[in-house]
């Protein structure tokens, strides 16, 4: 009822472009000389060779640990090949296309992807892998991501029966129109209006402001034909607040905006390429009538007469959309970190400066320790949040049945878990990916390293399906000690307890870990809830605010916590495979001792540790550096993406980053003719007349 959509794994969300100017201009000395030939014969290596034979484990069963079966590295395995191997879907220079041009080939590498699907008659899973390794953002992850699941969760039988047939087969195309010019945040702030109108047994959708206009809905301003809107249920005179509604929007015959619907696109979004081939939306009603059984029924109902009647039900189920797509977010987060840490761990190994001694080999910027630092956390948090992921998906499952069942035991758990691990992982992927970005240095910062585009696709993501703040927030609210506040039930032990560590050695036993990350948690939240009683003599409500600040620290404390103990529960399985259990097992504590030395001021302030202790977890996390270095390169290689999924010459997977690098440089624009656009008019003028003057001296 709660959920939204199918459980399938999810993930990202782009579509993507075929380049148009990809010939070569290059100069002719480039075309024939030694130099041509030099490159050729360079490409045939394998620069990662060596490094591959350094790991100490059985990468193809990684490859199962982290896809999550043999099945599933088999299936993504197919899908990642057909993407790559069809023109259509080429991305090479996407981040060269005109806006028109990217959205116009987004709708064409849907179309082709959706003719693909069918001629090959492929599963949902193996359709929705298909959607992501095309990896470009389009209308079609909001038709399949929340149309869909909002009309399956708020939708009745007979509704569902009538639109999804529809929509599974793209005879309609749906948005999910909510957030408005004045509020996204505050949803129960919207404006849009649905006033019943009981002569014609109708609903009235308006927009009464400027403020009311639907605004950012993806695949609204130019594609879909439906939206799922939210809006205010005005009926016998009384507002009941939001709910949505099933609106069509276009002809279906010529797209053209039906009566009463003014739409378009809302304008060129952060970076190059990247999500500007979304077409993200506004959207105005002028009294647009609709059908009264085109309210979504399932949590409440709007009679003939006009008589408002709600469910038995908690009246959040109406944002079960939104919790389905926020575990979908979790699961996504460690893709794109594990794509960007796949092409900083590869190129860092090819990579060399400094350390040459009488002409000998200079040392790949890998081997140095601050690049490891900085680099392997990164590496440890993407296997961390493949694996809360995983856990999230099932305990959203969980919830989603025991809702069918009319159980709503666990739905402020699997709330507060989803909004919180959303926030989290969102932020330390974005933040990472741009990490990632300045680890490669100045060659980072180049389209064609894939980096820009992947941090400009992927940083709304701290903002959209709620902000990251707001998300944290949700945390404070209504906690039980059950599920993963359990611990909270340990108060009196956690709250004095000390930690027995006396060797560096000691911090890679997981119930010390553990237990510092119970205590910290927990202390963080009493001294919160102390602080508000302090600050609020008279209103709770006041002492929340003052003290926000704080509580954000300690809903992070909590969520890392979660991060932690899900990953020492994964290395507790059975893991086979040679040396995988112990690689996940040096990734994990590397994971957990560097958010312990990250927020060392929390664990000591609340004297969950001591300096001591804190500083023997530092010098374990350098021991740990040492343990993966060796493995690194395999450790990436076991996300087991295509060169072409990774989008990025530094990432290729032979390594031979520098002739790919020197060949994608002649692809640009800029390089179709010698001499620039302009030259005539602006730069010849200019130096001539410099000439003159000093002609005249
Ligand atoms: C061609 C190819 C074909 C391929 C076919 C393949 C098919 C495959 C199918 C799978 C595809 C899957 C694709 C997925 C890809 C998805 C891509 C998505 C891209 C992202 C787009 C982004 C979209 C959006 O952004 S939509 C808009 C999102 N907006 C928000 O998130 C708004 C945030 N605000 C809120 O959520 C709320 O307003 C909130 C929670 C901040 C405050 O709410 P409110 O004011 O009502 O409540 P409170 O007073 O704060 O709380 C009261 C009470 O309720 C509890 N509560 C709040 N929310 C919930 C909840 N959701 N559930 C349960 N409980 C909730 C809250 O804790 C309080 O509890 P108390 O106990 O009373 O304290
Ligand atoms: C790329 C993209 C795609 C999107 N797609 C869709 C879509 O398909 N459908 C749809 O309906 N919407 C969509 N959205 C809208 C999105 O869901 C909202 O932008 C998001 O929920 C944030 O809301 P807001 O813009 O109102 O931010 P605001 O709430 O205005 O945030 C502004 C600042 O205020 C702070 N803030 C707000 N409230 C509080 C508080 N109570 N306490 C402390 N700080 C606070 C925030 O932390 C933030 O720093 C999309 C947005 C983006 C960027």
């Amino acid at each position: 009822m709660w959920r939204g959509g199918s459980n399938t794994r999810t993930c990202k969300r782009r579509f993507f472009s075929s380049p148009t100017r990809s010939r070569h201009h290059r100069p002719p000395y480039m075309l024939h000389s030694r130099g041509s030939q030099h490159l050729k014969a360079m490409a045939e290596v394998d620069h990662l060779a060596a490094e591959r034979a350094t790991a100490r484990f059985d990468v193809e069963e990684m490859k199962v640990a982290w896809a999550g079966s043999r099945h599933a590295v088999h299936v993504a395995d197919r899908m990642a090949r057909l993407v790559a191997s069809d023109p259509v879907f080429r991305k090479d220079n996407r981040t060269m296309l005109s806006r028109k041009e990217l959205f116009k080939d987004t709708l064409r590498k849907a179309a082709h992807a959706w003719k693909r699907i069918v001629e090959l008659r492929l599963t949902e899973e193996e359709a929705d892998l298909l959607r992501q390794y095309v990896d470009q953002p389009g209308y079609v992850d909001l038709h399949w991501g929340m149309f869909v699941p909002a009309i399956k969760g708020q939708g009745t039988e007979e509704q569902q029966h009538k639109w999804l047939p529809l929509a599974y087969k793209f005879q309609i195309i749906g948005c999910y129109a909510q957030t408005e010019l004045g509020h996204g945040s505050n949803v129960q702030g919207l404006e849009t209006t649905a006033t019943f109108d009981p002569k014609t047994d109708e609903f009235v959708i308006h927009s009464p402001t400027l403020t009311s206009s639907k605004w950012w809905p993806g695949g609204l301003g130019k594609a879909s034909t439906h939206a799922v809107v939210y809006a205010r249920l005005i009926t016998e005179g009384k507002d009941y607040g939001i709910h949505g509604f099933i609106v069509q929007l276009r002809s279906l015959e010529d797209h053209s905006p039906l009566p009463g619907v003014t739409l378009g696109d809302i304008g060129g979004k952060f970076g190059s390429g990247a999500y500007n081939s979304m077409d993200n939306g506004v959207l105005r009603f002028d009294h647009v009538r609709i059908p009264r059984d085109q309210m979504l029924m399932r949590l409440s109902q709007v009679t003939r007469e006009g008589k408002y009647v709600h469910s038995n039900v908690p009246k959040q189920l109406l944002y079960g959309t939104m919790v389905y797509v926020r575990q979908s977010i979790v699961a996504d987060a460690s893709k794109a970190l594990s794509r960007a840490v796949c092409i900083a761990v590869r190129y860092s190994a090819v990579r060399k400066q400094f350390g040459s001694q009488d002409g000998g080999p200079e040392t790949q910027v890998l081997n140095y320790k601050t690049q490891q630092s900085r680099l392997f956390p990164l590496l440890a948090s993407a296997y961390a949040f493949r694996f809360v992921g995983d856990w999230l998906n099932w305990l959203y499952t969980d919830v989603t049945q025991k809702l069918e069942a009319k159980d709503f035991s666990t739905l402020q758990e699997a709330h507060a878990c989803t909004a919180g691990l959303k926030a989290v992982t969102t932020s330390v992927t974005a933040d990472a990916i741009e990490e990632c970005r300045k680890l490669c240095g100045g060659h980072g910062y180049l389209n064609s390293s894939g980096l820009p585009e992947l941090f400009a696709v992927y940083v709304p993501a701290c903002t959209y399906e709620g902000d990251n703040v707001v998300l944290l927030l949700q945390l404070a609210s209504g906690k039980q000690p059950v599920g993963t506040m359990a611990y909270m039930g340990k108060v009196q032990y956690l709250m004095q307890c000390k930690s027995a560590v006396s060797s560096a050695e000691d911090w890679l036993n997981p119930d010390a870990i553990q237990e510092a990350f119970e205590a910290r948690a927990l202390r963080m939240a009493v001294n919160c809830a102390q602080n508000i009683s302090q600050a609020a003599s008279q209103e709770e409500a006041a002492g929340f605010y003052e003290r926000s600040p704080d509580l954000l620290e300690a809903a992070v404390a909590h969520i890392q916590l979660i991060i932690v103990t899900k990953f020492i529960e994964k290395v507790h399985q059975e893991i086979p495979g040679h040396g995988v259990k112990e690689q996940l097992q040096a990734l994990c504590n590397v994971y957990a001792l560097y958010i312990l030395h990250k927020h060392l001021g929390d664990f000591l302030a609340t004297g969950c540790i001591t300096p001591r202790q804190g500083a023997l977890a530092n010098e374990q996390l350098g021991k740990l550096y040492a343990q993966v270095r060796p493995n690194a390169v395999a450790l990436v290689d076991a996300f087991n993406y295509t060169d072409h999924y990774l989008g990025s010459v530094l990432g290729r997977y032979d390594g031979d980053v520098y002739p790919a690098l020197y060949e994608e440089a002649w692809k640009d624009p800029l390089n179709e003719t010698v001499v620039p656009e302009g030259y005539h008019e602006y730069l010849r003028p200019l130096i001539k007349q410099q000439q003159l003057k000093l002609s005249r001296l």
